[in-house]
């Protein structure tokens, strides 16, 4: 027998014994045996075939049908789940926007006891009727277990965990609001920004005005509406509280959403707030129309930047290499449905920066992280190059393009500095680029 054929008959005996376990187990479901999306295996079962399908697919073209495996995994989820299911975890998520909505509407049809709150009184009747967030997220259907509320006091009180997604501006303000509802409550920021004029992180900002309370942040490539499609995506939770990452893993996990964990809160955080400065110069260089290799180019400097950054905060470089770092990095850098890649695209189309976040008409946390990066860098002497241009063009109306050419100008430096490290120390290179000096 040839090692071809050989190959193939294994594989589709393969095949026939996963299809086997996967038509027991749902079985098993239907027949009122109760199980947990997570503990019964169904779902990966079921992705398990189509992937074994669709190898068998490469000989028989009609045999994978991704729409009816979508509907399949839809239905399962949207089942009531047995004892093990996480609806015994009561989530609170502060904030109406696009992610807010996503991810309580994710807690929902994972069978969590999930409520929205919205400032907008008027919204949530109009959440409640429609079940539609008809400003930030128009055309999805929200699952119908999913509560809104507008009174934050019901909404956070004898929750286990509170979820806030308000933009970075309102940060501090909800926390204050609702610090005398909470009785032991974990907080959990979804937030990607820094506020403004203090620097603080958000993780900052709960140990300042909610101290020894148990939190945790979440950040990774997660762009609202491609969760609403349900399009496959993962997250990662930072907290020092093993508790409180698997709480936020049996929370979210799904079919469509895997959380991973990390005991990096820094370095989760500042992935997900730097990145959005690199996602406006990316969305500014494709109005240049520039090529792969320039994409390319200032992704890995910007990565650069960022772990530079991040150990300069306390963070470890290495988490920059994480969902949270180069995960959300290409995420945001490579798609329109970026609001920080859009106003980047319209500033260098001509826009104003006033007039695209006019046009915008959501949050773009990328706008105050530059001026506040710049900032610190400028104070702290880490070399930040690409901040330091974007910064010129956006806030002191220098030509983007005299601005690009003369990063390319920026000396001989080493690709990887905590593999090789620089001649020169960033502080010293950064003196000299703040001065407006060449650095050879
Ligand atoms: N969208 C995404 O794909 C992702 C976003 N994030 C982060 O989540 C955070 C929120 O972003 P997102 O949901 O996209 O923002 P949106 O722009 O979609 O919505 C902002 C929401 O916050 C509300 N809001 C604004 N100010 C206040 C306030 N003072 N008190 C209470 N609510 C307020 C707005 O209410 P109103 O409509 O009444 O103004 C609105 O509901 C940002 O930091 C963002 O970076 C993180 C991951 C993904
Ligand atoms: O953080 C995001 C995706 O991970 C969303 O990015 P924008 O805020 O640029 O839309």
């Amino acid at each position: 027998m040839s090692a071809d054929k050989k190959n193939n008959e294994v594989e589709d005996k393969e095949m026939d014994q996963a299809q086997t376990a996967a038509n027991t187990e749902a079985t098993d479901t239907e027949s009122g045996e109760e199980k947990s999306v997570f503990n019964s295996g169904i779902l990966a079962s079921l992705f398990d075939k189509a992937t074994k399908v669709g190898a068998k697919a490469k000989r028989d073209q009609s045999a994978i049908n991704p729409e009816e495996i979508e509907k399949t995994v839809r239905d399962n989820m949207s089942k009531p789940k047995g004892s093990n299911a996480p609806h015994q975890l009561r989530l609170a998520f502060l904030g109406g926007g696009s992610f807010g909505t996503a991810m309580s509407n994710l807690a929902a049809r994972n069978g969590c006891d999930s409520t929205l709150w919205v400032r907008n009184k008027r919204t949530v009747k109009s959440l409640q009727k429609n079940r539609v967030n008809k400003k930030y997220l128009p055309g999805y259907t929200l699952d119908e277990r999913l509560k809104f509320e507008h009174d934050l006091k019901t909404a956070v009180q004898d929750k286990d965990i509170i979820f806030v997604a308000v933009p970075s501006s309102a940060f501090r303000e909800t926390l204050k609001n609702i610090r005398p509802y909470l009785s032991g409550q974990s907080i959990v920021s979804l937030t990607k920004g820094m506020e403004k004029d203090t620097f603080s992180l958000m993780s900052d900002i709960i140990e300042q005005e909610l101290p020894g309370v148990n939190f945790g942040v979440m950040s990774g490539p997660n762009l609202a509406v491609e969760i609403m499609q349900n399009m496959p995506s993962a997250s990662v939770i930072a907290s020092d509280s093993e508790l409180l990452r698997h709480a936020v893993q049996s929370a979210l996990h799904s079919a469509f959403f895997r959380i991973f964990a990390s005991d990096d809160i820094k370095g989760v955080e500042l992935g997900g707030a730097l990145k959005n400065i690199y996602a406006i110069s990316m969305g500014m260089a494709a109005s240049y129309n520039v090529g792969e290799n320039t994409k390319a180019m200032l992704l890995t400097r910007a990565l650069a930047e960022m772990s530079r950054f991040g150990v300069a905060s306390g963070a470890n470089p290495l988490t920059f290499l994480g969902l949270s770092g180069v995960g959300d990095l290409y995420a945001t850098c490579s798609s329109e449905l970026s609001r920080n890649y859009r106003i980047g695209n319209m500033l260098g189309k001509g826009l104003s920066l006033e007039a695209a976040i006019k046009k915008l008409g959501q949050t773009a946390e990328g706008v105050n992280t530059i001026q506040q990066v710049h900032e610190k860098a400028m104070k702290l002497g880490i070399y930040m190059p690409i901040t330091h241009a974007l910064h010129a063009v956006i806030f002191d109306d220098q030509a983007a393009l005299g601005v690009a050419l003369n990063l390319m100008e920026s000396g001989f430096r080493s690709d990887v500095e905590f593999v090789m490290p620089h001649e020169y120390s960033n502080e010293a290179l950064n003196a000299q680029m703040t001065a407006g000096m060449p650095d050879q």
